[in-house]
C-alpha cells in the first residue's frame, strides 16, 4: 500500500508459529528462561531481524485526588538483570519518577515481535545505589550525559531554552568529565510475578506465569 492510503487496522493480523513453551522444558524459576529469551532476542538483533531488544514498556500508576489510580506508560531501556531484579535508568524528577515516589509498584512488558514473544513483570521498585547510578552515567556517551544534565525531563520546555541549556552544559564541561547529576539514576524491580508469552497458531498461545512467595517461585499456565 502507499502511505496516502488508510491502513486496514481491523484486518491487520499476523499468525504466530513459534515453538512451544511447555512446563516440561521450563525451569522452576523465571530467571534462566528470561536469560535464554534475552540471549535469543540479542541473536535476532545480530541477525538483523529484531531491533531494540532491551526496549520495554514501563507502567506506573499515580493515585489522583479522586482516589483513582491513573496508569501511565512509556518505553525505557532495560539496563541490567541479575540477583532477582531488573534495572533501568531515568530522571528521578520525571513523570515516572514522581509517580514511583508516590506508588512504588510498577509493571513492565518486553515485546520481541519477530520471535512472537512477550515477557511481563510486576513488582515493587526502588532506587539503585547512587554509586551504581554514578558508574552507569559515566559509561554513557558524552552527548547523552550532557542531555541528562540539560533536560528537566517531562516538564514543559521551549525548544530554544533546551538548546541554550545544552550549549551552556557543553561549554561548562569542555575538556573534563561530565559530572553525574543526582536527579538522574537507576531503578530496580525485584518482580513478584513474571509471565512468559509465546505466540501460537489460532491465538492459542502458551503463557507461563511465575509467582514469588517469599523466596520460592510457583509456576502456572494461563489461558491464552
Ligand atoms: C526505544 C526508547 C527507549 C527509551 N529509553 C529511555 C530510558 O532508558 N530512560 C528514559 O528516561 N527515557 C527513555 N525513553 C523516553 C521515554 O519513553 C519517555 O519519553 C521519557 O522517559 C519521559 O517519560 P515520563 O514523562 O513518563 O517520565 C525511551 C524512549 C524510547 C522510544
Ligand atoms: C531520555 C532517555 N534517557 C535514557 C535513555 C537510555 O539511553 P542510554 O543507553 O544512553 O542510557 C534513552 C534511550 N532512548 C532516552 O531516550
Amino acid at each position: 500500500m502507499t502511505t496516502s492510503e488508510k491502513p486496514d487496522l481491523a484486518g491487520e493480523r499476523s499468525d504466530y508459529i513459534g515453538g512451544r513453551l511447555i512446563e516440561a522444558d521450563a525451569p522452576d524459576e523465571p530467571w534462566s528462561l528470561f536469560d535464554a529469551w534475552l540471549a535469543e532476542a540479542f541473536a535476532a538483533r545480530d541477525d538483523g531481524y529484531l531491533s531494540e531488544p532491551t526496549a520495554m514498556s514501563l507502567a506506573t500508576a499515580a493515585i489522583d485526588a479522586d482516589g483513582h489510580a491513573r496508569p501511565s506508560v512509556r518505553t525505557v531501556l532495560l539496563k541490567g538483570s541479575g540477583d532477582g531484579a531488573i534495572s533501568w535508568f531515568t530522571n528521578y524528577e520525571s513523570r515516572k519518577g514522581v509517580e514511583l515516589a508516590a506508588n512504588p509498584y510498577a509493571a513492565v512488558s518486553l515485546l520481541w515481535a519477530p520471535l512472537h514473544r512477550q515477557v511481563r513483570m510486576t513488582g515493587k521498585v526502588e532506587r539503585v545505589d547512587p554509586e551504581e547510578s554514578r558508574e552507569y552515567f559515566a559509561s554513557r556517551p558524552r552527548g547523552a550525559q550532557i542531555a541528562a544534565r540539560s533536560s528537566a525531563q517531562s516538564r514543559v520546555v521551549a525548544a530554544d531554552a533546551l538548546a541554550e541549556r545544552v550549549a551552556a552544559e557543553t561549554e561548562r564541561w569542555e575538556g573534563r568529565d561530565v559530572a553525574w547529576p543526582e536527579h538522574w539514576g537507576g531503578y530496580r524491580m525485584a518482580p513478584e510475578a513474571v509471565e512468559f508469552w509465546q505466540g501460537r497458531p489460532d491465538r492459542l498461545h502458551d503463557r507461563l506465569i511465575y509467582r514469588r512467595v517469599g523466596g520460592a517461585w510457583s509456576r502456572a499456565r494461563l489461558a491464552p
